[in-house]
């Protein structure tokens, strides 16, 4: 796939002497909705500053849509639309003069039909001769998201796009988000909700202390890292689990009362049968069962960790 993106070797030193970002390397194909997820100064929003030329890099490159985002920079910052974590608007202005002046900066030429279509799409289209501290904060954020795609970018940025968003407002910019993507623009959101990530995305990457910890594609990526468990409701509590049974990763929960068997999802055999028949032997009888799969929240939890 054609990379829309390359990071390569991507360093940021601030003046404090901060490492906030640490050799990135990272590519984004063209079409795709990327995910970044990662803990709270983990260094998304300086990649995203990096990218769209606000932030100067200390070492490496960043190209953007064919430009170097440094040396090429209005090129590249033209193909780009950001939609920051903080709503920064003009109060005074209406909707309608907002987005086309935002336009108008990005040296476009003026086109009241597509303006309309984004605010159409965005349902700000009632509110397009509304003064923007007359909204909302759910529409002053659509209105964030209408001023980035005025100068209709072919990569979007959305920072932190739940922050502080109503459920329907969130699903709403899910369904622009996946709209978005299939007219072709691609779209990197950086989210620490995990929901968001698994509901939207193609492909993640995660980041921790300025690293990328890992990239990959969301299915593999759960598939390949999550665990299943079955638990067992006995029908007599046990004081412990069996010798005879020490070599199935068994937990007893603390009541005695449950059996939990953790197995790999994507293992060819389970191991269940052989387990239950064990069990049956050993005259340990239940008398329900359930099982669970681990979210992208506790792969997410366990690699984080494991790199702090
Ligand atoms: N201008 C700056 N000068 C010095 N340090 C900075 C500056 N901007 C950010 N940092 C530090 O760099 C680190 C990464 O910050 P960044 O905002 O990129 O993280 P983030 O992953 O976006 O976090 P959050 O999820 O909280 O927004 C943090 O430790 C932050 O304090």
């Amino acid at each position: 796939m054609t990379p829309v993106i390359s990071i390569r070797g991507l360093t940021k030193t601030y003046a404090s002497g901060f490492q906030a970002l640490k050799n990135v390397n990272l590519e984004i194909h063209r079409g795709e909705i990327f995910a970044l997820l990662g803990p709270n100064g983990a260094g998304k929003t300086t990649l995203i500053g990096v990218t769209c030329g606000l932030v100067n890099p200390s070492l490496g490159t960043v190209e953007a849509a064919g430009h170097d985002v440094v040396r090429d920079f209005r090129a590249a910052r033209t193909k780009i639309g950001l939609v920051p974590q903080e709503i920064s608007t003009d109060a005074f202005e209406t909707v309608w003069a907002t987005v086309n002046f935002s336009r108008g900066m990005f040296g476009k030429p003026r086109d009241a039909a597509y303006i309309e279509k984004v605010l159409r799409d965005l349902s700000l289209w009632d509110k397009r001769n509304a003064k923007i501290m007359t909204l909302s904060g759910g529409m002053k954020r659509r209105v964030m998201i209408a001023k980035a795609l005025s100068h209709e970018p072919e990569i979007l940025f959305l920072d932190e796009p739940s922050a502080g968003v109503d459920v329907e407002l969130r699903h709403d910019m899910w369904q622009m988000v996946r709209k978005l993507r299939e007219s072709g623009v691609t779209i990197i959101l950086t989210t620490h909700y995990i929901e968001e990530a698994e509901e939207m995305a193609d492909r993640i990457g995660i980041i921790n202390h300025g690293e990328i910890v890992l990239v990959e594609e969301k299915t593999a990526l759960m598939a390949k890292l999550g665990k299943k468990q079955l638990t067992l409701n006995l029908q007599a509590p046990l004081e412990r689990i069996p010798d005879a049974l020490s070599d199935y990763a068994l937990e007893l929960s603390a009541d005695g009362g449950a059996l939990t068997y953790t197995f790999d999802a994507q293992g060819e055999q389970t191991g269940i049968g052989a387990m239950l028949r064990r069990l049956n032997e050993h005259g340990i009888d239940f008398k329900s069962l359930q099982s669970s799969e681990s979210s992208l929240e506790d792969i997410f939890v366990s690699l984080v960790k494991k790199k702090s």
